[in-house]
């Protein structure tokens, strides 16, 4: 498989702190890719390194083999663990706003057929992800799965080269989790999607990826905690039958990894 994303030696460093360090790894198109880490092992800087919300100090990123400008694109779709989604629009208006201002970038409206063909588009994405019977509906008005649903609509009616999710089941029940455990995995497969997936749950990770890195630091300096950058300690394909290794989990705190999550 051909690497559509690749980190060469990246670093980022706010002043003197420097919070990634040496960053390189190459992430293959339709992979599904878990990143874990400690609390501020930066792998919120990561993933927007990749967004292009954020410019490394050193080191390039390449998207497809060309540098990727620190800049947001229509090739990238992002999910947050809340707030993905416009309030003051509805299910359908949500997903279609993103189409309406890719095709008419000064107005954001569309007209006649094209707004037409948009909507089909909406409705369809909005199946999907099983949210039919909820065109209507406001996100004030939808339950945290619904709203994570809808946010998962949102960024893949734009065909997004590559899915950024940010922990985005962690503020769910475990029963609606499972059920987007099973809802993300049908997608990846459907649509041939790559996904890069914050996660503090580890046995969340060894369940959905087929490739699961771990963010930490290689060294520390008591004195000095800032000095030295997290990177990734582990870098883990997966056959889905593989169990975490007893040290990362002693690493990353993991209560209980369920070995029936990971089957
Ligand atoms: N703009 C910034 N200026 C200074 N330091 C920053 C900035 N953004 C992030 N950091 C620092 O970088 C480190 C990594 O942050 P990051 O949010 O990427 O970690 P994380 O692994 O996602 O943490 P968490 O799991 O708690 O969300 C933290 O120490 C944070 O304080």
């Amino acid at each position: 498989m051909s690497a559509l994303l690749e980190l060469q030696d990246i670093w980022v460093e706010y002043g003197d702190k420097i919070v990634l360090e040496r960053l390189s790894i190459a992430i293959a198109e339709r992979s599904f890719v878990a990143v874990v880490g400690a609390s501020g092992s930066g792998k919120s800087t990561f993933l927007r390194l990749i967004l292009g919300q954020e410019a490394p100090t050193r080191g390039q990123v390449l998207l497809g083999g060309q540098p990727m400008r620190a800049e947001c694109g229509a090739d990238r779709g992002v999910v947050f663990q809340r707030y993905s989604v416009f309030p003051h629009l509805t299910a359908l208006g949500n997903v279609m706003f993103g189409l309406e201002c890719a095709g008419a970038p000064f107005t954001g409206r569309l007209f006649g057929a094209s707004r037409r063909a948009a909507k089909e588009t909406a409705m369809a994405m909005l199946a999907a992800v099983g949210l039919e019977h909820s065109l209507h509906v406001y996100p004030a008005q939808m339950s945290g799965g619904m709203q994570q649903r809808l946010a998962i609509a949102q960024a893949l009616v734009k065909h997004p080269r590559i899915l950024l999710l940010d922990e985005p089941f962690g503020a769910l029940d475990p029963g609606i989790r499972l059920d987007m455990h099973e809802l993300i995995t049908r997608l990846w497969q459907e649509h041939g999607l790559t996904i890069v997936m914050v996660t503090h749950d580890i046995s969340e990770a060894f369940k959905l990826g087929t490739r699961v890195l771990a963010f930490d630091k290689r060294r520390h300096d008591p004195q000095a905690p800032h000095r030295f950058g997290a990177t990734v300690t582990y870098d883990l394909p997966l056959d889905r039958k593989t169990f975490p290794p007893a040290a990362l989990v002693e690493a990353l705190g993991d209560p209980d990894p369920q070995p029936s999550l990971l089957q």
